[in-house]
């Protein structure tokens, strides 16, 4: 369905106050070709140079963002360590950028371990994560000696207290704890609740037993303790609540083992903005909240000051990337629905599909142009649900038109996939008006390279 146009023209609606229809497309920045623009560049120009799909950061969000994390904590004068939760966006360019800025990296694989070394991350910022942390990759973290290894479960002591024994060698840890804190987010996406596969349950006395191993074990020093509630939180509720329970558990421990935690880590789970009805809490919102209950619980409890350590990985790169596609074909079911399809789809973006993300999204060769339609916008994939924008409201658009979803910087090229043999998109930096790739699109060769056939 075409509409006519003064039913999208937002002035007059709006001035009589009657309709506030706003999209992320209002707050795009355009260049003299009316063209949109990441970063200084002109997303035409990117797709021409680079092909399409593309995934394309401004660096300036990214680095904006850091400084909004670590700003909150200067200004408090408390000690503290930003560690990039690095699935958001793993990259060695990434890696480079974010040791650069003095942040530390969370990192929950081998592959990840490698690619923040090779970043020039260094290992003592390296924290490592996961509820199923391969001996392989325990030993690669006990070789590189990383900064901690956050132990998640029983298994994991036992496999790490035989290979500090076989290298006679020692490593710090910190402990994770599931604080029983149910994240106002998606079920998939929360995980400080008690019936998480994640960390030591406190409740059952797990956690208590966990610590009193690894405080017993000379070859494991116990830096602290560590929760994560979940993720795309918008307030700062949840953590406050998070902070409450950690430290009413390091004021038991203390009372009971004599333990002192050197550090507090409250994870990530910091909320990003998809689509104009989204408002997550400015980074320093979140963290001065943050601060403000530690301080206060922690003179309570008479407790020596923790460092804070925060994971943030969506917030720092959500908003800074966006995906840009060409547009092919179109299919319109008059009285149903119109789909507008893209040369990529749920290979590059599922969250769509697995999590019913919203996304916005902006034609990027005429992005103020008027608005008239609301289609969705589809991938080409073999499946359904292959989904990229339900109703986007869009201006007409025509095969070979660039089409730009913003927020894709977070969980869209580190969850992306081959399906139907489709190779990942090409990923690039862009600042200032400068453009760098930082990731090769992948070529049919590439995929082939593993088959070996018969
Ligand atoms: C332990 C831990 N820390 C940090 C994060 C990062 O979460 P977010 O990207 O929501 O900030 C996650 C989520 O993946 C996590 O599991
Ligand atoms: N691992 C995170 C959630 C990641 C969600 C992410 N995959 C997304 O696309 O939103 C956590 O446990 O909180």
């Amino acid at each position: 369905m075409v509409f006519p146009a003064f039913l999208f023209n937002y002035n007059f609606f709006e001035k009589r106050g009657c309709l506030k229809l706003t999209s992320l497309s209002d707050e795009v920045t355009t260049n003299e070709a009316g063209h949109l623009t990441i970063g200084g560049v002109d997303t035409l120009k990117l797709v021409s140079k680079y092909g399409s799909p593309l995934i394309a950061y401004d660096v300036s969000k990214i680095k904006s963002q850091i400084s909004h994390f670590k700003q909150a904590f200067i200004d408090a004068d408390v000690p503290y360590r930003v560690t990039y939760a690095s699935k958001a966006f793993s990259a060695v360019a990434m890696y480079q950028l974010v040791a650069g800025e003095g942040l530390g990296c969370d990192v929950v694989s081998g592959g990840e371990l490698v690619a923040a070394l090779k970043g020039g991350m260094p290992a003592k910022r390296i924290e490592f994560h996961g509820n199923n942390k391969l001996p392989i990759e325990l030993e690669m973290a006990v070789d590189a000696q990383i900064g901690c290894i956050v132990v998640d479960n029983f298994q994991e002591i036992a496999y790490l207290d035989k290979i500090l024994k076989e290298k006679d060698t020692t490593i710090s840890v910190v402990v994770r704890v599931a604080p029983g804190i149910e994240a106002e987010t998606h079920k998939y996406i929360s995980t400080g609740q008690e019936n998480s596969k994640f960390g030591f349950d406190v409740h059952s006395g797990q956690a208590k037993k966990a610590l009193k191993e690894l405080l017993d074990n000379p070859r494991m020093n116990v830096l602290g303790v560590h929760c994560h509630i979940g993720s795309q939180i918008f307030a700062a509720r949840g953590f406050v609540m998070a902070v409450d329970k950690m430290v009413s558990l390091l004021q038991q421990w203390h009372e009971e083992f004599g333990f002192s935690a050197k550090l507090l880590n409250l994870g990530g789970g910091f909320g990003a903005r998809y689509v104009d009805s989204d408002a997550p809490s400015p980074a320093e919102d979140f963290v001065k909240q943050i601060i403000a209950e530690v301080k206060e619980k922690i003179a309570a409890a008479n407790l020596e000051f923790p460092e804070i350590w925060i994971e943030p990985g969506r917030s720092l790169v959500a908003e800074a990337g966006s995906t840009l596609y060409t547009v092919g074909s179109r299919k319109d079911v008059e009285g149903v629905c119109h789909f507008v399809a893209v040369d990529g789809g749920m290979g590059d973006n599922i969250r769509p599909a697995l999590y019913q993300a919203k996304y916005d999204a902006i034609l990027a060769n005429k992005p103020h142009a008027l608005k008239e339609q609301i289609v969705t916008v589809v991938g080409k994939y073999c499946e359904s649900g292959d989904i990229l924008v339900k109703d986007a409201l869009l201006p007409i658009t025509h095969p070979g038109d660039i089409l730009a979803v913003p927020s894709t910087g977070a969980y869209g090229y580190t969850m992306a996939s081959n399906y139907n043999r489709n190779p990942r998109p090409a990923v690039v930096f862009c600042e200032d008006g400068q453009d760098k790739l930082i990731i090769r699109r992948e070529t049919y060769d590439d995929l082939l390279s593993y088959d070996l056939g018969l």
